[in-house]
C-alpha cells in the first residue's frame, strides 16, 4: 500500500512540555487506522497535525511527500483540502441541518452542491431532519450532522476524534458503518481516535497505542490485540492501564 503520510521526528512541545514525540509513524493509503490511548496521551494533538492546523515544534510530517515542518508557514490550499478533522465537540450553527452541512462547501466557492448536500445527509441517516434547527439535536444526530459536513467535502482523508464518545448503540452502529463504507466504496483513508479499544478492533486495519505523547505499538489490528509486542499494549487493552 502507498504511503499518504510519513511522520519523521515529531515532537510537539507546548509551553516546555512534549505531549506529542513520534519518530516514525506511516499512515497508508486508503487504510483505517485506529490512535487508542488514555486521556491526555497526544491524540488530539496529533490529528491536529495531520490536518494542519498546528505546526510541528520540531520533525516533520510528509503528505504524499510534501514536507510540513516547523518551517512551514501554512500548507497549500490544494493539500490542506484533501484532509478533513471532525473535531470531539463539533460545533454546529444555530441554523438548519441542510445550512450546517453546506456551509463549507458554499465557502469553497462550490455552488452546485445541492445534491451532494442530499448524499451526505442520506450517508449520516439524517435525510429526515434536513429542516431541524441545529441547537435542538441529540448528541448523536450533532455527531452525525458533523460527519455530513465533512464528507460533503470528498475528503481524500477522514480525521475522526472520538466519532461516538458518549453516544447510544444505535448511533455507535450507523456512524461505525458510515466510516467502512467511506473506506470500503471511496477508498477513503481514515483516523479514528477512539478511547474504545473495541471499537478499534471492529473498525481499524491497524491500531496506534499512544502512551503519555509516545507510540508504543503499531501494529496490524489482530496482531495488535493478539499478540501486542509490548506489555504495556497487553495492558492497555486488558484495561490494566492506571492513568
Ligand atoms: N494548545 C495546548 N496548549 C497547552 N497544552 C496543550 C494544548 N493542547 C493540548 N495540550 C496538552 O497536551 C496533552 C495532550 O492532549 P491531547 O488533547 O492531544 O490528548 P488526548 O489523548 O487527545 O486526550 P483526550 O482523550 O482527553 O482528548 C494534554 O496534557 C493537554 O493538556
Amino acid at each position: 500500500m502507498e504511503t499518504l503520510y510519513r511522520i519523521e521526528h515529531l515532537q510537539q512541545t507546548y509551553q516546555n512540555r512534549t505531549v506529542l514525540d513520534v519518530p516514525d509513524l506511516s499512515i497508508r493509503k486508503g487504510e483505517i487506522l485506529a490512535v487508542i490511548g488514555p486521556s491526555g496521551s497526544g491524540k488530539s494533538t496529533l490529528l491536529r497535525l495531520l490536518a494542519f492546523l498546528e505546526t510541528p515544534t520540531r520533525g516533520q510530517i510528509l503528505f504524499d511527500n510534501f514536507p510540513f515542518t516547523p518551517l512551514t508557514a501554512e500548507m497549500p490550499l490544494a493539500l490542506r483540502r484533501r484532509v478533513t478533522l471532525v473535531f470531539q465537540r463539533p460545533v454546529l450553527f444555530n441554523a438548519s441541518v441542510r445550512a450546517n452541512v453546506a456551509y463549507g462547501v458554499r465557502l469553497r466557492g462550490e455552488h452546485n452542491h445541492h445534491q451532494r448536500v442530499e448524499q451526505s445527509l442520506r450517508e449520516v441517516g439524517m435525510e429526515k431532519m434536513v429542516h431541524v434547527r441545529a441547537h435542538t439535536l441529540s448528541g448523536g444526530e450533532i455527531q452525525r450532522t458533523a460527519l455530513a459536513r465533512a464528507i460533503v467535502l470528498q475528503p481524500e482523508v477522514l480525521l475522526l476524534d472520538e466519532p461516538t464518545a458518549n453516544l447510544d448503540p444505535y448511533n455507535v452502529r450507523l456512524i461505525e458503518e458510515l466510516i467502512q463504507r467511506l473506506n470500503r466504496q471511496q477508498g477513503m483513508t481514515l483516523v479514528v481516535v477512539t478511547h474504545n479499544v473495541f471499537q478499534a478492533r471492529r473498525l481499524a486495519h491497524r491500531t496506534a497505542l499512544l502512551l503519555e505523547g509516545k507510540l508504543i505499538e503499531v501494529a496490524e489490528t489482530p496482531s495488535f490485540f493478539e499478540h501486542p509486542a509490548d506489555s504495556r499494549t497487553r495492558a492497555f487493552i486488558q484495561g490494566e492501564w492506571i492513568c
